[in-house]
């Protein structure tokens, strides 16, 4: 059975969008708020992660910008299929304390490994090879990030991002030699393909 339809990470899930959802409507009316904290993946979105990194046989994923552990739990579910491991990274205390207690809750704890910080200095001890990326933390660091692990891609990794800006984007798009990409979910994801 898929480990995405398990009681506890179809529970937990739909607890969390549920509750982004409700966040989302609130802070949205109040233009002052940063939005940033009351998102994440949609329920499709996180699917595909699962569905590519499950296809992959992806066993180290690396994600930038766990936030509250939504997108995680999609990453970690394939990780569990694979006998893998996802490192997520997050640079607030407070949400990395919630993505705990949400992966707990989700039974998916002990296949995550949470470095908390400034991912820009934790992904230093990302272990090689990475298999798949999820890119989704501050955007003008996508290319910082990837370029801190694309020394440890593994042969066929897959690279996701998600909102990535035009310079990032355009950097897989045009990369004709070692990566193929497409944009999905009406341009939010970008899924590249390394192929060394
Ligand atoms: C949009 S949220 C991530 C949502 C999550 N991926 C999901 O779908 O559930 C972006 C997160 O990246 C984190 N972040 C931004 N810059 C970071 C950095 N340099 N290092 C670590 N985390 C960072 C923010 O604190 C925020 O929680």
């Amino acid at each position: 059975m898929h480990t995405l339809n398990n009681r506890s990470v179809q529970d937990t899930l739909q607890r969390l969008h549920q509750l982004f959802r409700e966040q989302f409507e609130k802070r949205s009316k109040e233009s002052s708020t940063n939005l940033d904290a009351y998102t994440s993946v949609s329920e499709d979105e996180g699917k595909l992660l699962y569905f590519l990194a499950d296809y992959a046989q992806a066993q180290n994923i690396v994600e930038f910008g766990g936030s509250f552990g939504i997108s995680t739990i999609y990453l970690a579910a394939a990780a569990q299929n694979n006998g893998g491991m996802v490192t997520t990274t997050e640079m607030e205390p407070n949400k990395v304390a919630a993505a705990q207690g949400n992966l707990m809750d989700a039974g998916l704890l002990e296949y995550v490994n949470i470095l908390m910080g400034d991912a820009l200095n934790t992904l230093h001890s990302a272990k090689s090879p990475i298999d798949f990326v999820f890119l989704d933390g501050a955007k003008e660091l996508y290319m910082p990030v990837f370029n801190i692990l694309r020394k440890k891609l593994s042969h066929r990794a897959v690279i996701t991002a998600y909102n990535a800006d035009a310079e990032f984007s355009g950097y897989f798009m045009n990369a004709k030699d070692n990566f193929t990409a497409v944009k999905l979910m009406e341009g939010r994801l970008l899924v590249a393909y390394y192929y060394e």
